[in-house]
């Protein structure tokens, strides 16, 4: 494998921000009123989706008597409540100052919305203003599908000021299959670091082709990519 990497990628929920979390406990909320359990398995498909897509899932998989936009009103209100308190997972901040010291050219990938990501990222503006760009895939007029097609990781490499020459220079990080499938689409280099619910044995086929899988940011050892080392 040629590890040498000019660029990095990074996911948000799940990977930066401990939000997933919050994304459960308002879905959980909402399911309480309806009689409705929260399951993993329903988790694992919404995670990283555009949040159209994702609302649409629940409603199906669930059988809820609402709309799209009543699911997404619901969840906007949880989120105005619990996304300023997100917090930073561990190694996130220590990984992304040390590649912008660097002069490695970094990004933002997610399937969020621009209201949800102003909430989520309030508190932590200057470390997200170390990132070249943010592309949002819900909001994103020139990313046509989420998660787990490529679009979002594609639109992400080109907006570098230089971008990298093949996608397979690029790094990206991620929690959620949708979004680890998303990467290998596009190309690039993957390092999954799945929540501790998901049975990794589970996704061994469907995503094949992953460079690296951690327990945390913490483990990554940037030099096995060919990036300057901690
Ligand atoms: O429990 C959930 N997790 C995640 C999502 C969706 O996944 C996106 C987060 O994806 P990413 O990790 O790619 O930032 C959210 O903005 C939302 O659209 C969701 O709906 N429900
Ligand atoms: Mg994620």
């Amino acid at each position: 494998m040629d590890n040498k990497i000019s660029h990095v990628i990074f996911d948000v929920d799940g990977l930066i921000l401990d939000t997933e979390k919050l994304y459960t406990l308002i879905l959980e909320e909402m399911l309480e009123k309806y009689n409705k359990k929260f399951t993993w398995d329903l988790k694992l498909k919404q995670m990283g989706k555009q949040e159209q897509e994702a609302a649409k899932v629940a409603i199906d998989e669930l059988n809820l008597p609402i709309t799209v936009e009543e699911y997404l009103k619901h969840m906007h209100e949880g989120q105005s409540r619990l996304f300023p308190k997100a917090e930073l997972l561990p190694g996130a901040e220590k990984l992304i100052r040390h590649l912008h010291k660097h002069k490695i050219p970094i990004a933002v990938a997610t399937g969020s919305n621009s209201y949800s990501y102003a909430l989520k990222r309030q508190n932590h503006g200057e470390l997200f203003d170390l990132f070249h760009h943010e592309v949002l895939a819900s909001s994103d007029p020139e990313v046509h599908k989420g998660k787990p097609a490529p679009d979002v990781f594609l639109v992400a490499a080109k907006r570098f000021k230089n971008p990298p020459q093949d996608n397979k220079q690029v790094l990206v990080f991620e929690d959620a299959p949708n979004g680890v499938q998303s990467a290998l689409a596009a190309g690039m280099k993957c390092v999954w670091i799945p929540d501790s619910n998901v049975s990794k044995s589970d996704w061994e086929q469907p995503l094949k082709g992953v460079n690296l899988i951690l327990n945390s940011l913490q483990e990554f050892a940037p030099e096995e990519f060919g990036l300057p080392p901690f």
